[in-house]
């Protein structure tokens, strides 16, 4: 090709492509050719499914491209290689802005959908999968593209953005809410953040919703009248009976962002530790020559950032640093006229514990409920806190700005902070998205740092690259690290020295060791200890006796600043949920049944997501209390509720969202709650275990029913929402992970028993391990095997070992293969990861 772009007319003509309608046209046209005749004849036809869809993958996706490809053949779909004219879906998990104009009217869609619809055995719904949420059915748009006057134009924000934050915090959000930012899981993928242009078109983005937000809440009356006239227009719409609405949900939740960031930074780490070839170019370019070769021991580092929502959000508003700011969703205004607000709030105080402190306090049928995320340091001055509600904020501090959420800010953000740490060390414990701890040792060593240059070294690094403040303290473990911090916060930096650690927890408030929980709190507080002096001048004996010996000696230990407990860098998940606590209002049980088979698909691709099964099905519940008004103050919220729990425990482990669906169901029934009076459902997971390859023998233990039922009442479930805790710092929800579950399986042999089908490498198939396809590929070849009495050749002995040992005897027993009979080991079904 000559130099420059290519003009087809001379070129084509040239080169003898004119006639196919140019050189790209001929190349798509053999490309789909050789498709059709390599992929399409050797994928065995299971389904027609897919029957008129025609697919082009854009970008990177899960499942790959490679595996859309198989998927689309076996079910009756067509896969183009380039978008042409009779593309109908872009299949995509994250597009650039840029790309996203270029692709024209067709629709671009998350990958799920073409897996759930061949789950599911039908064409979903698309737009439930559209990768923007705000795209219509047939154009493609990011509302990021809007001009601030499109905002109102176009009635962007006509439509009520589901409010997400219910079970810890925005209950009483009275307002209509607008759409702050838009966001898809798979946008939060870390390698993507760090991109200057993309900084650029995300402040392009904070402008936007920065215009949007303030003319709801600011003087301009004229232009947030209209605003929220459109709002309530489709105020009374969306509740969890609508298909969209689940998708609406998680992308404008904070709480779910926080949760699934912060797995995913915690997946970042293990992962780059476990590619890291030993080279750390921050660290190198302050290395010293002349390295001290003595070791310094382990010096922890807490690192947190400051007010961390207020600052991302003044980065684009320089104006209002130093005043009193915080990040919320609306203002708030007078109660609406059927709500009797205050026997709400009654009743949730006669619901508190005895001595807890709650946040209702100043709160009238005038004053906003909506809750405050985070405050400026300027606003804690006024007594203002992070989980107030805004109402009772502005009466401690008329002056309160409020700013919205910068969903995008914040992503970008805590992938610089994580990075910059990760180029000095990856001796690194992850937190939060805005919060860690680090062994500094190696550091010290290398650099011959002190402490306080280290601390003021990458703390500029960190504010000069993100625009936004941290704290860091040291100590020697986590303990003394975290309470250093408080001590350096704002903007600031505070070494705990060995020797000073006895004075300084003596002042320490009960409240501030992160291991004494609510309930402890209160229970000290009666036995007369209100500072961690008070235990040190106690005696561990009375502590354990009071609260048991390991708890006894944890407060005990952590009153002097021991912390036993090592940094934990490999991360290891322990639960995986998806919860929704708000827009739960069902007209029939079908409507209530259907949304339960929605969250089981829900959490089950969050699973995927972790490369684990779950054991363990767990059903919560949000139930309206008795007597508890019908119609909630926040609207659509949960109000007061009784929480109700209850799981049951799997033969093995699954990844199938309809074995989740089933015990799910199974649960709900059991529960026997009116579908009228829910307000809340959530679907837990636990009791993960790596995915084991399985072979058709294991699959049929999928289908076993539950063993084990446990049911509790869970009270702090709905006490949550109550009282402000730092409840998303663990494990709490969603899980990120970025790994590629894909295994080979062998397929089966062909009804004459004669070879493999044709196209498939060596006999074997690429297919998703996590997915129900895995599960769909077996059940719709079943037919195709021959027939085999079931015996004990069908296991794997490979596989029977790798199985947990509970599961493995319970295979031993039901099939008797500890009576001294033979087994076939089995090599046709031996898969490799
Ligand atoms: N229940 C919660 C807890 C946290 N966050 C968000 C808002 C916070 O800005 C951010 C970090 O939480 P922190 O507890 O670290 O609070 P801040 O960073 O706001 O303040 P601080 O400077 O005290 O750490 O997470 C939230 O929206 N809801």
């Amino acid at each position: 090709m000559r130099g420059g772009r290519r003009k087809r007319n001379d070129d084509d003509d040239e080169n003898g492509f004119a006639q196919w309608g140019g050189y790209m046209e001929a190349k798509k046209a053999k490309l789909m050719e050789q498709y059709r005749e390599q992929t399409v004849k050797s994928a065995e036809k299971v389904s027609d499914v897919l029957k008129g869809i025609a697919i082009f993958v854009n970008g990177y996706t899960k499942p790959s491209s490679e595996e859309l490809k198989i998927l689309m053949a076996e079910h009756g779909g067509v896969f183009h290689t380039y978008q042409v004219a009779s593309t109908t879906h872009i299949i995509a998990s994250m597009l650039p802005n840029v790309k996203i104009s270029k692709l024209g009217n067709v629709p671009i869609v998350k990958p799920g959908w073409i897996v759930d619809s061949i789950t599911l055995g039908r064409v979903l719904d698309y737009s439930n999968y559209l990768l923007y949420s705000n795209q219509s059915r047939t154009q493609p748009k990011l509302k990021h593209y809007m001009k601030s006057a499109d905002v109102q134009s176009k009635n962007i924000t006509k439509s009520r953005p589901i409010s997400p934050d219910l079970f810890e915090s925005n209950e009483f959000d009275e307002e209509v809410e607008f759409k702050l930012s838009e966001s898809t899981e798979d946008e939060m993928k870390i390698s993507k953040i760090i991109d200057s242009k993309r900084v650029l078109e995300n402040n392009g983005i904070n402008a936007l919703t920065k215009t949007a937000y303030e003319g709801k809440i600011s003087i301009d009356e004229s232009k947030s009248k209209s605003v929220l006239e459109n709002n309530s227009i489709n105020a009374s719409t969306k509740t969890a009976s609508d298909p969209s609405f689940l998708a609406e949900f998680y992308n404008n939740s904070r709480l779910h962002l926080i949760a699934t960031l912060g797995a995913e930074f915690k997946q970042l780490v293990n992962d780059m530790r476990e590619k890291n070839t030993g080279k750390y170019p921050g660290l190198e370019a302050i290395t010293k020559r002349e390295v001290n070769n003595k070791s310094v021991g382990s010096i922890v580092m807490h690192i947190d950032m400051d007010c961390f929502f207020v600052s991302v959000g003044l980065r684009s508003r320089p104006e209002l640093r130093g005043l009193p700011v915080a990040v919320t969703h609306s203002k708030g205004g007078p109660s609406r006229s059927n709500v009797d607000r205050r026997r709400e709030i009654e009743m949730y105080v006669e619901r508190l514990p005895e001595g807890a402190d709650c946040r209702l306090e100043a709160i009238d049928n005038n004053s906003s409920l909506s809750e405050i995320a985070s405050c400026s340091y300027e606003a804690r001055k006024c007594g203002v806190k992070n989980g107030m509600f805004m109402g009772a904020a502005l009466k401690l501090c008329p002056n309160l700005k409020a700013i919205p959420y910068d969903f995008e800010g914040y992503k970008q953000v805590s992938s610089i902070l994580y990075k910059t740490i990760s180029e000095y060390t990856l001796d690194i414990e992850a937190v939060s998205c805005d919060e860690m701890y680090v062994d500094i040792g190696n550091i010290l060593q290398k650099t011959s740092f002190t402490v306080q240059e280290w601390a003021g070294h990458i703390r500029s690094v960190i504010k000069a690259r993100t625009g936004c403040p941290c704290s860091t303290g040291f100590g020697a473990n986590r303990l003394q690290a975290r309470l250093a911090t408080k001590r350096a916060k704002p903007d600031g930096q505070y070494y705990l020295k060995p020797e000073l650690v006895e004075d300084y927890m003596s002042e320490m408030p009960l409240s501030e060791l992160p291991g004494v929980g609510r309930a402890t709190l209160i229970k000290l507080k009666n036995l007369g200890f209100e500072t961690c002096k008070d235990i040190q001048e106690s005696s561990l004996t009375v502590l354990q006796k009071e609260f048991g010996s390991k708890s006894g000696e944890s407060i005990w230990d952590q009153s002097h600043g021991v912390d036993k407990k090592a940094l934990c860098y490999e991360h290891e998940r322990k639960s995986v949920s998806a919860e929704v606590n708000y827009g739960i209002r069902f007209k029939n049980e079908e409507e209530a049944l259907t949304f339960l088979q929605r969250l089981s698909v829900e959490v089950k691709n969050r699973l995927l997501e972790t490369g684990m099964k779950a054991r363990g099905v767990t059903l919560k519940l949000m139930v309206r209390a008795e007597n508890a008004p019908t119609e909630t103050a926040k609207y659509l919220g949960h109000g007061v509720c009784d929480s109700l729990t209850r799981s049951v425990m799997l033969p093995t482990a699954t990844e199938d969202s309809q074995v989740i669906y089933r015990e799910i169901k199974g649960i709900y029934e059991k529960l026997k709650q009116p579908y009228q009076d829910l307000r809340g459902v959530g679907i837990q997971l636990t009791r993960l275990e790596k995915a084991v390859v399985m072979n058709s023998f294991m699959k049929s233990f999928l289908s076993k029913p539950s063993t084990k039922v446990e049911t509790k009442k869970d009270v702090s479930f709905q006490q949550k929402s109550i009282i402000k805790e730092k409840t998303f710092k663990e494990d709490t929800t969603i899980n990120e992970e970025n790994k590629e579950n894909t295994i080979e399986v062998k397929p089966p042999m062909r009804a004459s028993g004669r070879g493999r089908p044709r196209g498939s490498k060596n006999g074997t198939k690429l297919v998703r391990k996590s997915s129900n396809e895995l599960s769909n590929y077996f059940k719709s070849t079943q037919k195709d095997r021959p027939k085999v009495k079931q015996s004990k050749c069908d296991i794997d002995l490979n596989v029977l070992n790798e199985l947990p040992e509970d599961i493995r005897k319970e295979i031993i027993k039901e099939y008797n293969l500890d009576k001294g009979k033979k087994l076939c080991k089995s090599t046709n079904w031996k898969r490799k990861r």
